[in-house]
């Protein structure tokens, strides 16, 4: 059913208006965390400086979304290496929060572990600073914006939206089998968090991908057969673009 929920929502046509409103807020409240969770405000001024000046000297971006377990990473690794791209993985980001001991490590823990999303505020903050420390002409983000909210911050924080947005379309069964043999000793690789980060990706994330397909920015790949046959189906969309 999901599939089939897929595959419409990216036929859609680039202006239904039904699209950029379907924000579900209740699960919103339900998923994030509250406000008591929340760690001190970031500075203000910092946070609205936009990426590198203006649009045309800023990095190409692409978004890469999917669900967890649909293939982000391993097929980020190959467009970085075959294209030039820089990879730039939101997990990965919040993961080194946590490995590096700073304030907030232990509360994005938490978050990670109970498959729900950390806060744009610090999210969008980790992200703007890799693609402006990075001298790559071209960025991959890797799993973000994970739902309406993180997309919202960041366009405003960096005054940009993404050039691209790449979307894996994997069945949950599928899905669900890699991540339980990932074995890459990770918090949230288990099947009542998988759940969870289940949940999420369609009530929150989805929407995100709805969206940019309403811009006609979403590009939807089979993610399901082998690592080579996704990529080539991957090499073949990137071979078209200017880059
Ligand atoms: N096409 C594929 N077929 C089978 N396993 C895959 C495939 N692509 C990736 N994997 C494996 O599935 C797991 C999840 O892949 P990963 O790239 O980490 O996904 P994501 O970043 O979307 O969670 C990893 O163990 C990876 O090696
Ligand atoms: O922008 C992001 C990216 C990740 N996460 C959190 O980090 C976890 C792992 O994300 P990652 O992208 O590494 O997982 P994947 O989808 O690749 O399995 C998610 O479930 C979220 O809890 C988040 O809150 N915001
Ligand atoms: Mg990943």
């Amino acid at each position: 059913m999901l599939r089939r929920r897929l595959s419409s929502l990216l036929l859609r046509s680039p202006c239904s208006s039904a699209v950029a409103s379907s924000c579900h807020h209740q699960q919103h409240h339900l998923l994030l965390p509250t406000h008591a969770e929340k760690p001190p405000a970031p500075n203000l001024l910092r946070l609205f400086t936009s990426l590198a000046g203006s649009d045309g000297d800023r990095p190409f971006i692409a978004f890469v979304l999917g669900g967890p377990g649909s293939g982000k990473g391993t097929q980020c690794s190959r467009i970085a290496s075959d294209f030039g791209f820089s990879h730039v993985s939101a997990g990965d980001l919040l993961r080194n929060e946590i490995s590096s001991g700073t304030d907030h490590g232990e509360w994005i823990l938490e978050i990670i572990r109970e498959g729900r999303i950390v806060p744009s505020e610090i999210t969008v903050e980790l992200v703007r600073k890799a693609i402006e420390s990075s001298s790559a002409k071209r960025v991959l983000i890797d799993g973000f914006p994970r739902c309406e909210e993180n997309r919202i911050a960041f366009e405003k924080i960096t005054g940009t939206e993404p050039d691209l947005v790449l979307f894996f379309d994997c069945p949950e069964d599928e899905m669900v089998k890699r991540l339980l043999s990932r074995n890459q000793g990770r918090v949230d690789d288990n099947i009542e968090t998988i759940k969870k980060r289940l949940k999420v990706f369609e009530s929150l994330n989805l929407p995100v991908v709805e969206y940019y397909s309403s811009r006609g920015k979403a590009h939807k790949i089979n993610a399901t057969g082998t690592e080579d046959e996704i990529f080539e189906a991957v090499r073949k969309l990137f071979s078209t673009l200017r880059l």
